[in-house]
């Protein structure tokens, strides 16, 4: 079996710079994380297509997926940028290498590159492996040898190396010399238990350069926090090879990850270690690999994060109006990610004039704005909150702002699509367990005038009742609301609720506890999310399904008016 690259082509520092990712072995160790193989030739394309060198796939031998993912590659990876990577052990104490189970099974993986792990630290040597340092020296050693002799590159992880260096500095180095002087290419540091600090790592990655002239690489997990700084802080002490995970993914708080090392060179420190097409990818390729992971994508992540460009404080959007560099360390573009304005209870008159023409409005009566800033603060101090339901905020814009985004200056009110008259909705328990909730509505459907509504007006009122079922309240509401409207307003078929979430607010005034209810609806375009607040969860979902209905005829008009860019480029 043979993987057909040896060498990472389509990094534009070539062999210079090795940016070598270790998601499908160390990521895999992440507590939650179990890949099926589909999921790591899934992952091993991602990050070839990003144009990452190397692609560490786990460990043949140990693992029978990671025995059947090299199998596969072989015949289904056409890899473009990476070389494939098998990890594993040094042969045994005592055993020779070319009949070791372990070393035969890295070979047989067919992986053009072998990276070895192997003890640096003299305390590991003696207690966990029960040998001493001339026969760990020798294990290294036998296995680069043989190795390499198969026509094989390889790498070596001195795991433990920070803390074994500190240690016995002695005992750490002879490991990486026996692997050097063997044939092996790289000798990769090691923070194994992640507890080092960026000054003294960079210090110690330096000394390494200075005294043995080894090529370093680098690989660090993340238990100070400081996995990212560590590594950055290696490259610029010397190492020229950085072991990331997709997203931070490892054993424990994970490894270094691999986005924001990636951003750090390349926006920072001006390392093509990327093609330049290929860094604005990133965003897109961290939330598939989160996917192919099984895991939500951290909002909260360096570069790639939805949160990473998300402005809240109107101090901050008041600056950003003339100039977004002035709150942001780089241009979101260059990343594939994207800048966020939300308006919330911290919104000033800035904030909410970049929301207007983000959602499509005209902005020109500055005196609405300060009264959409002013209702805004107060309905967030009564539990509502826009941040993310901007549909309810374009209809609170529409009301206030009394400009129609066709540009017509007549203050109005849109009308809700209808009223509620009367509703209700109960529990049953069924005998098989099952519970359902079954909701009544009596409704009357309100005209839609066609100034505001367009191919939406309907001149077609009056009193509507249905009942439906759902597994939920606000699902068996939304859909007793379908049932009835559709007969007089068809375009209600063409949405749907696509996802609701309910929270109970505490209120420290001791009055009822309110809850919020937050809909998403979608249609073939787009989603929407809209919001209700009350104490009854039933009337919360109501305010926020009538929204949502409300808002789709607006939304159709807004977006054909939104803007490619609100802030001014940088
Ligand atoms: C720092 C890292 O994250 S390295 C990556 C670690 N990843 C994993 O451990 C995941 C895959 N591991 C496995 O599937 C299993 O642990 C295996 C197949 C490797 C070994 O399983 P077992 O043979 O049952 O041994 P076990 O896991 O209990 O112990 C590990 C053995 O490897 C030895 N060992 C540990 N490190 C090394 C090393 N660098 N070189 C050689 N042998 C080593 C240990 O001394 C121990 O040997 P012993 O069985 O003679 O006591
Ligand atoms: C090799 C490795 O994963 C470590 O030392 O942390």
């Amino acid at each position: 079996m043979a993987h057909t690259r040896t060498a990472p082509a389509g990094t534009p520092l070539g062999d210079s710079f090795h940016l070598y990712d270790t998601t499908l072995r160390d990521g895999a160790q992440g507590e939650g994380i179990s890949y099926s193989v589909t999921d790591k030739l899934t992952s091993a394309r991602l990050l070839d297509s990003l144009g990452v060198g190397f692609i560490e796939g786990g460990w043949p031998g140990a693992l029978p997926k990671d025995t059947a993912f090299f199998q596969r590659a072989a015949t289904e990876l056409d890899l473009r940028h990476a070389a494939l990577v098998a990890f594993g052990s040094t042969r045994k104490a005592g055993r020779r290498a070319d009949q070791d189970p372990q070393v035969r099974a890295l070979l047989d993986s067919g992986a053009p590159v072998i990276t070895l792990v192997a003890k640096t630290d003299r305390r590991h040597i003696e207690r966990a492996l029960r040998t001493d340092v001339a026969e760990n020296c020798a294990m290294v050693r036998d296995t680069v040898r043989f190795l390499v002799s198969e026509g094989r590159r390889v790498f070596l992880d001195g795991e433990h190396f920070f803390d074994g260096y500190a240690d016995d500095p002695d005992t750490a180095l002879r490991v990486l010399e026996a692997a050097m002087a063997a044939g092996a290419d790289v000798s990769v540091l090691c923070d194994t238990n992640g507890g080092q600090l960026p000054g003294r790592l960079a210090e110690i990655v330096a000394e390494v350069i200075e005294r043995t002239g080894f090529r370093i690489g680098i690989h660090c997990q993340d238990d100070t926090g400081c996995a990212v700084a560590n590594t950055i802080a290696a490259v610029e002490a010397g190492a020229t090879h950085v072991q990331c995970t997709a997203n931070g993914y490892g054993e424990r708080t994970g490894n270094a990850d691999l986005f924001a090392v990636i951003g750090n060179l390349a926006t920072k420190l001006d390392m093509p270690v990327l093609p330049r097409s290929r860094l604005a990818e990133l965003t897109g390729t961290a939330r598939s690999l989160a996917a192919t992971a099984h895991v939500s994508p951290d909002r909260y992540q360096p570069y790639v994060g939805a949160a990473a460009f998300a402005h809240k404080a109107g101090l901050h959007a008041s600056a950003m109006k003339v100039d977004p560099g002035l709150y942001q360390h780089i241009d979101p573009d260059v990343v594939g990610n994207e800048s966020r304005i939300l308006v919330t209870e911290m919104a000033g008159r800035a904030s909410l004039e970049l929301k207007c023409l983000q959602l499509g409005f005209d902005v020109q009566d500055t005196e609405a704005v300060s009264r959409v800033v002013a209702r805004v603060k107060q309905l967030e101090a009564d539990g509502w909150s826009f941040e993310s339901a901007d549909a309810s905020l374009a209809l609170l814009l529409h009301d206030e702002l009394g400009n129609t985004p066709t540009g017509q200056n007549a203050p109005r009110r849109l009308p809700p699509v209808f009223t509620p008259l009367t509703y209700q909705v109960v529990e049953r328990h069924d005998t098989d367990g099952r519970v359902v909730s079954e909701a009544s509505v009596r409704l009357r459907v309100e005209r839609q005038p066609e100034a505001d509504n367009g191919p939406f007006a309907t001149a077609d009122t009056g009193e509507v009742t249905a009942t439906a079922e759902g597994d939920r309240p606000v699902a068996a509401l939304d859909a007793a609301l379908r049932r009835a409207l559709a007969p007089r307003l068809p375009w209600v078929t063409e949405t749907a609720l696509a996802d609701y979430s309910v929270r109970v607010l505490d209120n420290a005034s001791g009055a009822p506890a309110l809850t919020r209810v937050l809909v998403v609806s979608r249609d073939a375009e787009r989603e929407w999310t809209t919001v209700g607040v009350h104490a009854s969860v039933v009337v919360a979902a109501m305010l926020a399904l009538r929204d949502a209905l409300t808002y789709k005829p607006l939304g159709d008009t807004l977006s054909a008016k939104r803007p490619d860019r609100v802030l001014p480029a940088r």
